[in-house]
């Protein structure tokens, strides 16, 4: 097993063996953002280590930016190249004394969006959350639409609305209309939820017309990190009829700030549940194919309090069969593409990636501890989604968190 000379802790969520990426400002001098990789309770200025040990300048100068997306754009050779680099600097004693001077505590920096944003598409992937939402949007009718096994059903979201975590979420405004009302009326959503997803960057691009096949994704995709679709269900149910979410879910997307590289979860992949339905060739990932089903387990908080474990390895469509999708009639990829899984919610109570499931549409509030209960969020609410995967040997792979808190909106109704 690889070890640090840092001395981590075998179960450290950031140990050796993941190695996230993200964006950083330090207190002297926080307009100036630069690459981070977070390793145990510090991050290593990535930049500052590639001029230290005289990192190769073609790979240096791609860890030299405020963004990640030069390295995304680099391509699969380039990342492994620098993960290499990364993990023989922090593991070699002889690397020691020029890298140790780059670390800086966690806790003094401050942590940015990691890129820019191109493209952001979310799905819709968990069969679970499906039939709950099928069931409480579209009561008589059969939970999943005809197509929802063929194809794995998306919307293209806003990308200039995606935030870090941590930034704070405004309380939306917007038209609302409950079955028995006669008008909609116009106010400060009364049904505000998350949507605990599981993000894919795209690094290399691909050209317009060529579609990127199932084995393709390892050379498309960069990394993993952890997604909150803020979701306002009133303005959604509202007007989602019949183009799909609009308003409900753009005014603002939260991003956990670390990018854990793909190369990190090869002790994570499992296989998918099983298919009930032949797929057509371009999605099937039976028959010897790699399927990129991931174990991870994620955890939602609210206000401190656990109120679910939603699993993502009970998800229907991998990640790859949702970017051999998303390609297939010829649209191009770029650096800096995001795309989502789709609220993770598994079969259980307490596995719920969402408060419309988790309290049955507020039928079942959720009780805290302080006595008090919560059917949608309040403000002042603060919500924390975190996750962990297997790593090589024992060990374990940590996503960080993606957090905000509710405010009051300022709008006039
Ligand atoms: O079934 C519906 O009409 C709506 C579903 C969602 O709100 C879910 C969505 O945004 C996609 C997902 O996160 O799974
Ligand atoms: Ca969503
Ligand atoms: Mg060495």
């Amino acid at each position: 097993m690889t070890v640090s000379w840092l001395a981590l802790p075998v179960d450290s969520p950031f140990g050796v063996h993941n190695l996230p990426y993200g964006v950083f400002t330090a207190p002297d001098a926080p307009d100036r953002r630069r690459i981070a990789v977070a390793v145990g309770d510090h991050i290593l200025d990535a930049a500052a280590a590639a001029r230290a040990t005289g990192l190769d300048a073609a790979l240096a100068e791609l860890l030299d930016a405020p963004v990640l997306n030069p390295l995304l754009a680099a391509g699969r050779t380039a990342w492994t190249q620098v993960r290499a680099a990364l993990t023989d600097w922090l593991t070699d004693p002889a690397h020691r004394a020029a890298v140790e001077p780059c670390l800086l505590p966690r806790a003094e920096v401050a942590l940015h969006l990691p890129f820019e944003v191109g493209d952001y598409v979310d799905f819709y992937a968990s069969e679970h959350h499906a039939t709950n939402l099928g069931t409480l949007f579209r009561p008589g009718t059969p939970p999943l639409t005809p197509n929802w096994k063929h194809l794995p059903i998306g919307y293209h979201g806003r990308s200039g609305t995606v935030v870090v975590s941590g930034t704070p979420i405004v309380r939306p405004h917007g038209q609302r209309k409950a079955p028995a009302d006669a008008a909609p009326g116009f106010g400060p959503s009364g049904r505000l939820d998350i949507e605990a997803e599981v993000g894919f960057v795209v690094g290399a691009p691909s050209p317009l017309g060529t579609p990127v096949p199932l084995d393709g994704f390892a050379d498309h995709v960069f990394g993993v990190l952890l997604v909150n679709d803020w979701s306002a269900r009133d303005i959604q149910a509202w007007e989602y009829v019949p183009l799909g979410p609009f308003l409900g879910k753009s005014f603002a997307t939260s991003l956990s700030p670390w990018v854990v590289p793909l190369d990190a979860l090869a002790a994570a992949r499992v296989a998918p549940p099983a298919r009930d339905v032949d797929l057509l060739p371009y999605l099937d990932d039976r028959d010897g194919r790699d399927p990129w089903g991931l174990d991870l387990t994620l955890e939602v908080r609210l206000n401190g309090e656990v109120v679910s474990r939603p699993p993502f390895a009970a998800m229907y469509w991998t990640a790859a069969q949702q970017l051999a999708h998303m390609t297939v009639n010829g649209a191009s990829l770029r650096a800096g593409d995001l795309f989502a899984s789709g609220t993770v919610s598994g079969p259980d109570r307490g596995t719920e990636g969402a408060f419309i499931e988790l309290t049955w549409n507020g039928e079942r509030p959720v009780k805290l501890a302080d006595g008090s209960t919560r059917t949608f969020l309040e403000d002042g609410d603060e919500v924390v989604i975190t996750a962990t995967a297997p790593g090589p040997d024992g060990t374990r792979i940590g996503f960080g968190e993606v957090t905000g808190r509710i405010v009051p909106s300022s709008g006039k109704d």
